[in-house]
């Protein structure tokens, strides 16, 4: 990996970067043209020593363990995942660059070019046929990973991008976990407090990760017609997750939410997973087939 600083852009290898489009917990995003094939993409620049801290590696071989298993082996694992991923509803990972001297990592995704469908909140939300358009797209996206066997486990507005023909894109597969062999239960918190399931913020209880990301869906589907989350508990996590377990689902006076929706919204943030509401279930639910 070349890195110079062209009149003042920086370029790595055949990319100029430009603007920041994307920042989260996981890095930032910027805007970057590929001078070979004339063409946008988004680059994502990810620091190895981060990784390896959520991967649970202090960043050195804990001392007598045979062996020099890469700590990072688990980062390049998902990242050959991602690159297997093919659908129109899943961001496209289309290059890797990584220079082992150098502690970042550069993931080139092709670039969705309306960015993120909403903020949250917002005094501005979709209308209820715009949401159906996106939310099936949505159903769609998680369909193909569940059926690939990864649980997304952070679905929420910031993670789905509107492509230039108004399709939309799950993007932010990092956090996902590719289900184990052994069956799919998995345990802890993960992802965004506010869009996490309830069983996944008790201590010690195993989960199914496929339900959890109904449960994501279903919140994220609220913010998109109301332009609010469920539940806020005054902003801190513990209350967010106390709110989330104890508190009904309430739907605010305006804007009006149809019957239809406001039916499937509430099967899908079902607090017991079992009675939760399926994918299938949610393809045939009277307000995406209407
Ligand atoms: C206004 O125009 C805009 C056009 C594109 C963007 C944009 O792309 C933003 C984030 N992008 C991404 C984030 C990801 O994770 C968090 C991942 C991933 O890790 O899968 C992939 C992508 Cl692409 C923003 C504004």
């Amino acid at each position: 990996v070349s890195i110079d600083n062209k009149e003042g852009a920086l370029q790595l290898n055949q990319y100029k970067l430009l603007d920041n489009i994307g920042q989260g917990s996981y890095g930032i995003v910027k805007l970057v043209y590929n001078e070979e094939d004339e063409t946008h993409y988004a680059m994502k620049i990810l620091s190895k020593k981060k990784l390896m801290k959520k991967a649970g590696v202090f960043g050195r071989m804990i001392p007598g363990k045979k062996g020099s298993a890469n700590p990072l082996a688990k980062v390049y694992r998902e990242i050959a995942l991602l690159k297997k991923l093919d659908h129109p509803n899943v961001v496209k990972l289309v290059e890797v660059l990584d220079d082992p001297d150098e502690d970042n990592l550069y993931l080139v995704f092709e670039l969705v070019q309306r960015g993120e469908i909403l903020q949250v909140p917002t005094d501005k939300p979709l209308d209820e046929e715009t949401a159906r358009k996106n939310f099936r797209d949505i159903v769609m996206g998680v369909e193909y990973l569940h059926y690939q066997r990864i649980v997304h486990r952070d679905i929420k507005p910031s993670n789905l991008l509107v492509d230039s023909d108004g399709r939309i894109k799950i993007a932010d597969l990092g956090v996902s976990t590719e289900l184990r062999a052994c069956g799919e239960l998995l345990s802890g918190p993960t992802g965004t407090p506010a869009f996490a399931a309830p069983e996944t913020t008790m201590p010690g209880v195993h989960y199914s990760g496929t339900l959890c990301d109904i449960w994501s869906m279903g919140v994220t589907l609220y913010c998109l017609v109301t332009g609010r989350i469920p539940w806020d508990g005054t902003g801190s996590t513990i209350g967010v997750q106390a709110a989330i377990r104890n508190e009904p689902l309430k739907f605010p006076e305006k804007p009006v939410i149809s019957k239809d929706l406001r039916d499937l919204i509430s099967r899908m943030l079902n607090k017991n997973p079992l009675e939760r509401i399926t994918l299938s279930e949610i393809k045939e639910h009277i307000w995406l087939t209407n």
